[in-house]
């Protein structure tokens, strides 16, 4: 077993995953640096969810190995998977999930609760991070009180406030509107590069692969060429790379 290159903060190779005998991820391989945006696309039900979660240790994959830093993720039983998770990465997904009964910035606050940071740390932390995303002034209020989009606001607050190598978001803006999706996609993109964060964004939308540095295809749980190859009758590898597009420095211009 090799440690992967050291600027790759998470490396994953030849994943395979089936959801009840029905396969979600057929040898699929990534790497993503740090810092980096990286784009997982793919139709609906391509399989990102699923590397999503086998990248961030919510799945043990059947086959392949998914390392972080030096950790090889895919050994590890699943409370050393959950520390890691809690420590080192932050999740946002499609509905905000927050806690009803609990203020704003206690649901911002709560990973770092769970980590075992004391009430004033956890606090100040997730106030800094409401205030960055300009939702500061709903701190002390219920979830109830915020619309769709700063709900969605404060869960990316949720996703930082821990200070995470890797932040996964699946499909975060998918349930806002294009300018509130503009808004939480820049404030994503700003947040990470302005404290070397590194994101895996699942999406089916262009648009929004498009604040990426780079992005990489799914297809039918495999990498997109070779799904394609696949339906042609030729010969791809079941688990070569995914093919991956180096984007322009322009296309992040909404992180400007
Ligand atoms: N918990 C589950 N049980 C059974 N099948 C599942 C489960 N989760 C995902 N699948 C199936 O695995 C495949 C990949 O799903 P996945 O959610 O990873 O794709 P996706 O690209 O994220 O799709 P979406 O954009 O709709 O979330 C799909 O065929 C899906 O129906």
């Amino acid at each position: 077993m090799v440690a992967p290159p050291d600027n790759d903060v998470l490396w994953a190779r030849s994943l395979h995953y089936s959801h009840d005998g029905s396969p979600g991820l057929v040898g699929v391989s990534v790497a993503v640096r740090q810092g980096e945006v990286l784009a997982v696309t793919g139709p609906r039900g391509s399989g990102k969810t699923t590397l999503l979660r086998c990248l961030s240790g919510q799945l043990a994959p059947e086959q392949g190995e998914v390392w972080f830093n030096s950790v090889p993720v895919h050994t590890l039983g699943a409370p050393a998977r959950e520390r890691l998770r809690r420590d080192r990465f932050g999740w946002i997904g499609p509905e905000p999930r927050l806690l009803p009964e609990l203020k704003v910035w206690e649901n911002a606050a709560l990973p770092l609760l769970l980590t075992g940071a004391s009430h004033r740390a956890a606090k100040h932390a997730a106030r800094e991070w409401l205030e960055r995303l300009d939702i500061g002034a709903f701190a002390r209020k219920r979830p109830s009180a915020l619309t769709r989009a700063e709900c969605q606001r404060v869960a990316l607050a949720r996703a930082l406030a821990g200070g995470p190598d890797v932040v996964f978001a699946d499909e975060p803006a998918a349930p806002l509107h294009r300018a509130e999706r503009t808004l939480l996609l820049r404030a994503l993109t700003t947040a990470a590069r302005s404290h070397g964060i590194t994101v895996v964004l699942a999406t089916h939308d262009e648009e929004t692969a498009a604040v990426a540095d780079r992005r990489t295809a799914l297809l039918d749980g495999r990498p997109a060429a070779a799904a394609e190859a696949l339906a042609d009758g030729s010969s791809a590898a079941p688990d070569s790379p995914a093919p991956e597009t180096n984007e322009d420095q322009d296309a992040c211009s909404l992180s400007a």
